[in-house]
């Protein structure tokens, strides 16, 4: 799908005013949407709708969880991290500071993951696999676990519950149905959550989980 030069080009800009990082960011985010572009048309990263806004659908909204992150992350663990989003991009911002672990279980998405990564000139740790054969034995603690358009919460917050119950913080862009996803996940677990509005999709919501534990006498 050919993405109108014009329209990317405004989208970019558009970007650039909702989010505030250094050039050498910026730089390697250009290497990201490079490779994804590249990928794209062999392999469904993102929806092809979506790529003349690549600047504010994928780079800008993943780069808002910055903010929410605790300032000395060590560790981030990005779950379901498919065409790099957030997880590359966060990295991207983080390079040289923070240990960026992707989980995703597609091979070739992996391997995108991979070929991007090294394009962006960044380190990180690419699991191909699902998330519950890496959580809680391969990646044991972190500061941050992030999940996009994975699952909805109650399965997000299970999938996560390793690092969420020995204190990562859990950063979750969610759609107009973050409310009631938490209603439904707080039936099986005592969550510590907080809504913060989203900078990319008006009805959107980032829901930040601070604290996990089971209920007693659930399942
Ligand atoms: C809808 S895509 C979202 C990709 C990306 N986070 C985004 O927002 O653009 C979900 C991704 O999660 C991956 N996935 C699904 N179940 C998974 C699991 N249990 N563990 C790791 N990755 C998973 C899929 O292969 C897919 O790439």
């Amino acid at each position: 799908m050919a993405v109108d030069p014009a329209a990317r080009r405004a989208d970019r800009a558009a970007a650039e005013r909702l989010v505030h990082v250094s050039r050498e960011t910026w730089a390697r985010w250009e290497a990201l949407v490079a490779a994804l572009d590249k990928w794209q048309a062999t392999t469904n990263l993102v929806a092809p709708t979506t790529l003349a806004t690549v600047w504010t659908r994928h780079v800008a909204d993943g780069a808002q969880l910055l903010p929410l992150a605790p300032q000395d992350c060590q560790t981030w663990v990005d779950l379901g991290s498919g065409g790099g989003f957030p997880g590359l991009v966060v990295a991207a911002a983080l390079a040289g500071r923070t240990q960026v672990h992707l989980v995703e279980s597609n091979l070739k998405k992996a391997a995108f993951l991979r070929e991007a990564a090294r394009a962006m000139d960044v380190a990180v740790t690419v699991h191909a696999a699902r998330a519950d054969a890496v959580l809680g034995s391969v990646v044991t603690r972190a500061d941050v676990v992030s999940a996009r358009a994975l699952a909805p919460l109650a399965d997000l917050v299970a999938m996560a519950a390793p690092l969420l119950k020995t204190g990562a913080v859990g950063l979750f862009p969610k759609g107009a149905k973050a409310e009631a996803e938490l209603t439904a996940a707080a039936k099986s677990w005592n969550i510590n959550a907080s809504f913060h509005p989203s900078l990319t999709e008006p009805d959107a919501r980032i829901v930040r989980v601070d604290g996990l534990a089971e209920r007693r006498g659930v399942e």
